[in-house]
């Protein structure tokens, strides 16, 4: 991986530093053992050698306030009255970020290929909305959010994420914040090096993938 944006991790809580060094965000995925190597097809249909699996750090709850902080502090100009995220992945870094703006936090589930809100989830017309990723890669299940929220005549003002795995070459037609910038390679499955190695890809979040601590 290259082009990477180091920021310190150093989000001040309740008058003390969060942890006792400073660390930079792509430290902190790595000890967390969310950065897998290997042979993965994304949701995108594009296979990659890459797949950061947030789950594994926001497993750690200290973690997931600590960094749903650090993305709150990019929206808090914003007015911002509720936070929307995508199903499964979005769920827990948008939850902790609303929980920091003090906004409520939704999330969107996928229904035949277009994002949809369930469970009673609403939003009233003119309400301002961050949508917030763990991993933005295409920028597809951001784009079907945002869809979303216009049709409900929200405003959405700008969309967070952990990790720009595009190494900010997404265009999402709205501001981008995230707090990792990588450029890491994703391949047309036609034209995968490690398809035509012989090697089949893994779903990410599938049992092959082992577990870890
Ligand atoms: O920018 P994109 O190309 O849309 O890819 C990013 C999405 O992919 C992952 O979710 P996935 O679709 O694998 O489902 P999950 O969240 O249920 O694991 C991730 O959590 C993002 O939501």
């Amino acid at each position: 991986m290259s082009n990477i944006f180091k920021e310190r991790f150093d989000r001040l809580i309740e008058g003390r530093f969060f942890f006792t060094t400073e660390e930079p965000f792509e430290d902190l995925l790595r000890r967390t053992k969310a950065v897998l190597e290997g042979h993965f097809v994304l949701s995108s249909g594009l296979h990659s050698s890459h797949y950061i699996q947030c789950a594994r750090t926001l497993q750690h709850p200290k973690h997931a306030e600590a960094l749903g902080g650090c993305l709150a502090d990019r929206f808090q100009d914003y007015a911002v009255d509720a936070v929307i995220s995508p199903a499964l992945g979005g769920l827990i870094i948008g939850h902790e970020t609303g929980r920091a703006l003090g906004a409520r936090a939704i999330f969107g589930e996928r229904d035949n290929g277009a994002m949809t809100l369930r469970r009673g989830f609403g939003l009233q017309p003119g309400e301002r909305v961050v949508i917030i990723e763990d991993v933005i890669t295409t920028g597809g299940s951001v784009r079907g959010l945002i869809r979303l929220v216009e049709d409900l005549e929200g405003i959405v003002v700008g969309v967070g994420a952990i990790l720009d795995r595009s190494g900010g070459q997404v265009d999402l037609g709205v501001p981008l914040n995230a707090l990792l910038t990588m450029q890491v390679p994703t391949y047309q499955p036609e034209a995968c090096p490690l398809c035509q190695q012989g090697s089949s890809p893994v779903k990410p979040g599938s049992r092959q993938q082992g577990a870890g601590g």
